[in-house]
């Protein structure tokens, strides 16, 4: 049975940090929507993921969702937690970050517990409480236009604090250095002086071992998905941990709704190879069945053929106009609907591989095609992980928005091959 159970508000960060606890030893499933009991076989299992689509939804709705998540992995025998988001700490003006961590550790009865968004080898690290996307702070990093959750703060203690009537601390990379025990002692002190919620600078894997071993007695943890590899491999047999998904079949299809600079650098290189198409939300707005049926016949003919990208991402300019004319809530929805529908008619023409970039959309996606369970296999790149739905037979890479190198959209089928 599981020990450790996971709780990630969105799908890409889920399959992130299941992609993340496989290579750390864990044999970790993941599961995609709070599950009823029976469907979910976890027997030989040493962690559970569980992806809910709450980043984005009001505070209440998603401290409702997390709680009854954290009940479930109880019910499953978890003994630890880990709250997972986003290594860039995507928040709304209201959360969620903040509201479902107080959530966790008052349902935990925890004295408090730490937030470390870092992921270095994804180029996210947090010096003094500042959050930098490789060389650029988390505000000049393309994430200050996101079309969901606008970062225009780097320093996170000050992002964080506006989310919580908790105290926020910081936990210096000074005391991270020392090891586990400075750093244990350093964040009982804080703890002492009322800080409930510790917020933790991170420059590279060695902090991330020290932050787990400082805190492997706490029942409570929370980061993005580096944090996980920090944490000790499970004792047992872990020969089976990577598991071997069967070979690709099937035609090959790319849906990006991921608006993010890494995604629009993954079109624009895959632009130059593959047939691409561009979704638009006025037209979907004024004629969705017939602008949905158009794509699918645009599409047909290279089912099998080639690889194809649809993709919606404009430039910042662009999504703010469709968002002023549809509103911000409708057209990001409008558009996920259309990636999901589309997914459904091309899966029932053959598709069997697909790409979904951004999180939002990908939950979007796995929803509609039904997939709750599934298996982590090879690493695409840091973050990014093939898996598979052994119920749907299809093989999915869930891409967050920021990841991956230019090239993805085209080389990574070959994993698979
Ligand atoms: N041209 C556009 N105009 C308005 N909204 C758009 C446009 N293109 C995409 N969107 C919306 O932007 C949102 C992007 O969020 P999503 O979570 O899918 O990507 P991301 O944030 O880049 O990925 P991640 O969460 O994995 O980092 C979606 O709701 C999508 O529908
Ligand atoms: O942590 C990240 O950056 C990603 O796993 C993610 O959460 C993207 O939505």
């Amino acid at each position: 049975m599981p020990t450790l159970g996971c709780i990630a508000d969105d799908y890409t960060g889920a399959a992130d940090l299941a992609n993340n606890l496989t290579r750390q030893g864990f044999r970790t499933t993941l599961i995609l929507g709070l599950p009823s009991h029976s469907q979910v076989a976890l027997d030989e299992v040493d962690a559970v993921v569980i992806a809910l689509k709450s980043r984005t939804v009001s505070a209440p709705q998603a401290v409702h969702q997390s709680l009854a998540a954290l009940r479930y992995l109880q019910e499953l025998s978890c003994r630890r937690f880990y709250f997972k988001y986003c290594s860039t700490f995507d928040s709304t003006a209201h959360g969620n970050i903040g509201p479902v961590t107080d959530a966790l550790v008052k349902a935990l009865n925890a004295h408090g517990t730490i937030l470390c968004p870092a992921f270095p080898d994804g180029g996210r690290t947090v010096y003094r409480g500042h959050l930098f996307v490789h060389d650029a702070l988390l505000s000049e990093s393309g994430m200050q236009h996101h079309p969901l959750t606008p970062m225009r703060d780097p320093n996170l203690v000050r992002v964080l604090q506006a989310q919580t009537p908790s105290r926020v601390g910081l936990l210096s990379y000074h005391h991270l250095q020392q090891g586990p025990t400075a750093t244990r002692e350093q964040l009982h002190a804080l703890q002492s002086t009322g800080h409930q919620l510790v917020l933790c600078d991170t420059l590279d894997n060695d902090h991330l071992r020290t932050l787990a071993l400082a805190t492997r007695d706490d029942i409570l943890i929370t980061g993005g998905s580096g944090l996980a590899l920090g944490l000790p491999a499970p004792a047992g047999d872990t020969s089976l941990t990577t598991s071997q998904l069967p070979r690709a079949r099937g035609a090959q299809v790319v849906l990006a709704g991921s608006a993010s600079r890494a995604t629009h650098a993954q079109i624009e290189h895959a632009r130059a190879f593959l047939p691409t198409l561009k979704l638009d939300a006025f037209e979907l707005t004024s004629a969705y069945d017939r602008a949905l049926q158009q794509v699918v016949q645009w599409a047909r003919p290279y089912l099998g053929v080639t690889p194809i990208l649809i993709y919606a991402s404009g430039t910042p300019e662009e999504i703010h106009t469709v968002q002023e004319q549809l509103g911000r809530e409708h057209s990001g929805a409008l558009i996920e609907g259309a990636l999901a529908q589309l997914a459904v008619r091309l899966t029932e023409l053959g598709a069997r591989q697909l790409i979904i970039a951004g999180g939002e959309t990908s939950g979007a996606v796995t929803q509609a095609l039904g997939v709750q369970v599934l298996r982590i296999g090879p690493e695409v790149s840091p973050g990014v992980p093939w898996t598979y739905s052994p119920k749907r037979a299809l093989h999915l890479v869930l891409k967050s928005g920021n990841f991956g190198p230019v090239d993805l959209f085209t080389a990574a089928w070959e994993l698979i091959a």
